[in-house]
């Protein structure tokens, strides 16, 4: 098994626009191992969630080169390698829940009963048991966004690209998806790569911290977490949190960008 999963390199992204170029992307470098989470910070605009889209071969990158699984992001797109969660839950309104999530099996050809087995495990995983009949305008906006990352994981992708998945969420809520998502992580042991605005979210759920700036967009620092494998939202009060939040704003006030940073 190839133990890099993302090898990114000189990697650049210009848009043709009517007025001029934009140039979202440029020189980004980026190896990222099994089982690693890390998280993009940096401002609005900064190409966080292009870069995403390029990994997830939904955007075609200008120059350099990307693989996933030592495959082009196409291919790996063909084979299902991650699973992508994107900021607001996409559930089809008229499906309940549980045949929200089994609808990609469906329409895979997966039979009946497997993927009703499929869509009760991983709803469960996420906390949703018992929740499976109802409809997605009579859940929270944090169960429904539970209910997606259940589908994305039902796959068992090794990989999980969530772009700003709780961005939408109030703090509380947030706070709760974030415990989650540790406890999943701890769990499945998957690779993530996760965008967020938030310090404190990237401090609490990280192995590693790429912080990139305004544009065009570039990785102005890669810091590596310190804090032990096993965390709960305590442990975004301890001291050596605060250090990695601290280096974080550093890093954001260093790229100019941390006035438009939460
Ligand atoms: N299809 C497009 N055509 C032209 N410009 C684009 C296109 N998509 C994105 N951009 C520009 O590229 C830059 C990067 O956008 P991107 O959405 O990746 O930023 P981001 O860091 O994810 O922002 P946010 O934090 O606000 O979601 C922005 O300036 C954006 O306006």
């Amino acid at each position: 098994m190839i133990d890099t999963v993302i090898d990114v390199r000189k990697l650049g992204l210009t848009f043709e626009t009517p007025d001029a170029p934009v140039v979202a992307l440029q020189d980004i470098d980026l190896q990222i191992r099994r089982g690693e989470f890390v998280t993009f910070i940096g401002p609005s605009g900064c190409g966080k969630t292009t870069l995403m889209r390029i990994i997830a071969d939904l955007e075609q990158p200008t120059s350099g080169t990307v693989t996933v699984n030592g495959v082009s992001p196409r291919e790996a797109r063909l084979k299902r390698a991650y699973g992508y969660i994107f900021q607001a839950a996409a559930l089809y309104p008229w499906r309940n829940i549980q045949r929200n999530v089994e609808l990609p099996h469906e329409i895979m050809g997966v039979s009946k009963r497997e993927r009703a087995e499929k869509a009760r495990r991983y709803l469960d995983l996420v906390g949703l048991k018992g929740f499976e009949k109802k409809f997605p305008f009579q859940l929270s906006g944090g169960m429904q966004q539970r209910a997606s990352i259940a589908r994305a994981l039902s796959f068992d992708p090794d990989l999980l690209l969530m772009d700003e998945p709780f961005g939408a969420l109030d703090e509380i809520t947030r706070d709760r998806m974030n415990e989650e998502l540790l406890r999943i992580w701890g769990e499945t042991k998957k690779t993530v790569i996760f965008v967020t605005h938030s310090i404190d979210e990237a401090v609490l759920l990280s192995t590693r911290i790429v912080i990139m700036s305004a544009r065009p967009g570039r990785i102005i620092d890669v810091i590596d977490s310190n804090l032990p494998a096993v965390r709960t939202l305590e442990t975004r009060e301890t001291p050596e949190a605060q250090e990695l939040a601290h280096r974080i704003r550093l890093g954001l006030k260093a790229g100019h960008s941390y006035d438009e940073v939460k």
